[in-house]
């Protein structure tokens, strides 16, 4: 998925507005049918539970005369689809209600929506915001059409305080309506992924045209739900770079590498792995066990000899010692005070940049690094150790500064390094030199357990092993492997898990299986 600014929208939308393209009413009518899905997917109980709070009658499966619907409306385009798209709803029997939060509601949409007989209200104070509140509590659906690209800064006036009483509202509702944002939940960052202000949280996001960057990006992602994107032919976007991107299993699929009968285990990619301490043996077998099992043609593994039996004792198949290898994983389980262990990771490190190598540099690698790296070298920290980086640099920044601003920290530190750098979480984010941002919600929060991230700094430089002159070749291709990686994680532990708790070394052996599946295409999105 591509998702692309609002400026960007904008300007592919002109030559076919000029032209006099429908954009809206098809936009609208996307919008409706999205509506009357949702509508038809609720059971019958939703219609009437809530200990009787909805006047509604039941609404049967597969029939939407008789639901109710609450459009909330804002003053620009984004309020004239959900004023077309009500009125399409009142003429299938829609019960529709409509709440303008702006003064300036837009015309056109506005005399549709009357002529078919939708309820018209107001929001412009705190009655007003009460009675709203009302109607959309006792609604199937509530659609979100406040504001989508036009929008400045955090919401304000009205809309503020609709949004903050009706989201608490909906928090507190013991059968709440489904919530549809139009082209985006209204208040976030449309194209950096802020949450500056209140959100109204949507269990599914219509988009015009194309994903916007918010959509895909945390934290406002975390408020769109599932997002669909409605075809308006914006051609002229074919042709721009995205601003942030999605992988999707096919995508994954098109970028692993696949032997061949010409192939033996040396072209298939060697990687070396520089990772485990006496302090942290395990973060060895971890981060040899996700490149093993990513089917890479060989792992050398570099460390002393009782973590070299450990690794041996779980993969026969690792060859301990240097000798050529196509990529390195340097510093999972390494803590940099460690100085014989440390200076295993600086010569290694020196090694690979002589020999223009791609490397993972995670953990213990990341406080030995000098400024000025190649974009094939890839930073994998979590938000913590990204803040450690920031602040090494000069920046003052902690856990919580990145966590609040993902996307800001993360091009950051590709501007300070030059480096690839993967910030891991519950969207896992890359972004090297020049490359959009890649942001990954492949995972479970299961996921969060000690060593997976060992887990996928081998499987990384498995991938990087494999590709590794193309990656030389084309250094933003880093960024994109580096988002691979992400997902074929993030599907593992989620395979593993099936609703349930995982270790990290589950993760390593629900790899093969779920790169079979990527690659036989059998392994569905979503
Ligand atoms: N250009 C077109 O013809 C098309 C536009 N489309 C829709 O139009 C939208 C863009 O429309 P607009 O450019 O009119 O902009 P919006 O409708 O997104 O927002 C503008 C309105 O929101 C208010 N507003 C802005 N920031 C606010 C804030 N922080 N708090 C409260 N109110 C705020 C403005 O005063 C203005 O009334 C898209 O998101 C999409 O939904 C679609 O219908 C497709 C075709
Ligand atoms: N809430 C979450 N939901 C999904 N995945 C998560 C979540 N939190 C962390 N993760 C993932 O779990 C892994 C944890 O890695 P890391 O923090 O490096 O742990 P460790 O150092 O113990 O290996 C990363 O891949 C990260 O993306
Ligand atoms: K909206």
């Amino acid at each position: 998925m591509r998702a692309y600014s609002a400026a960007q929208v904008r300007r592919a939308e002109e030559p076919l507005l000029a032209a006099g393209a429908p954009l809206m009413q098809e936009a609208a009518g996307a919008l409706a049918r999205a509506v009357r899905e949702e509508i038809r997917a609720g059971t019958p109980e939703r219609g009437t539970s809530a200990a009787g709070s909805r006047p509604t009658a039941p609404v049967t499966r597969g029939r939407v005369a008789g639901a109710r619907v609450c459009v909330l409306v804002g003053s620009g385009n984004n309020g004239g689809d959900g004023l077309f798209a009500a009125a399409f709803l009142a003429g299938r029997g829609v019960a529709c209600d409509v709440v303008l939060v702006g003064t300036h509601p837009h015309a056109g949409g506005l005399a549709a929506a009357r002529r078919a007989g939708v309820g018209i209200h107001l929001a412009g104070d705190d009655d007003g915001v009460s009675v709203a509140v009302r109607l959309a509590l006792r609604s199937h659906v509530v659609v979100d059409a406040i504001t989508g690209i036009g929008a400045r800064g955090p919401l304000r006036g009205p809309a503020a305080g609709l949004v903050t009483a009706l989201g608490d509202a909906v928090d507190a509702a013991p059968a709440p309506p489904v919530v549809v944002a139009v082209d985006v939940p209204s208040g976030i960052g449309v194209d950096d992924g802020a949450v500056p202000g209140p959100v109204l949280v949507a269990d599914r996001t219509v988009t015009m045209g194309a994903a916007k960057p918010g959509l895909l990006l945390p934290p406002a992602a975390g408020a769109a739900g599932r997002v669909e994107v409605v075809e308006l032919g914006l051609d002229a976007l074919a042709a721009e770079p995205p601003d942030a991107v999605r992988l999707t299993g096919a995508d994954v699929a098109d970028l692993w590498p696949v032997p061949t009968a010409d192939d033996h285990k040396y072209t298939r990619g060697v990687l070396g792995v520089v990772a485990g301490s006496g302090a942290y043996p395990g973060a060895a077998v971890l981060t040899t066990s996700g490149a093993v099992r990513c089917g890479v043609g060989m792992v050398r593994y570099l460390g002393s000899t009782p973590v070299t039996a450990a690794v041996q004792a779980r993969h026969p198949e690792v060859v301990a010692g240097r000798g050529r290898v196509q990529a390195w994983v340097l510093g999972p389980g390494i803590d940099p005070a460690d100085g014989a262990r440390a200076e295993d990771v600086e010569r290694t490190f020196e090694d690979a940049l002589r020999a223009g190598v791609p490397m993972v540099l995670d953990a213990g690698a990341l406080p030995l690094l000098p400024d000025g790296l190649p974009a094939h070298a890839v930073l994998t920290p979590h938000a913590g150790e990204l803040a450690r980086l920031l602040t090494d640099a000069g920046d003052d920044a902690s856990r919580a500064d990145v966590e609040g601003a993902p996307v800001a920290a993360l091009r950051r530190a590709v501007e300070i390094t030059g480096a690839t750098v993967l910030l891991k979480g519950a969207t896992t984010l890359v972004a090297g030199p020049g490359t959009p941002v890649y942001a990954q919600a492949d995972a479970t929060p299961w996921l969060a357990t000690a060593g997976a991230g060992d887990v996928l700094a081998g499987v990384l430089g498995a991938l990087l092993a494999g590709r590794s002159g193309d990656v030389v070749e084309r250094p933003a291709l880093a960024a994109e492997l580096a988002a691979a990686a992400a997902l074929v994680h993030g599907r593992a532990a989620r395979a593993a898990s099936a609703g349930g708790p995982i270790a990290a070394l589950d993760v390593a052996d629900a790899v093969p299986g779920t790169l079979r599946d990527l690659l036989t295409g059998e392994m569905m999105d979503g």
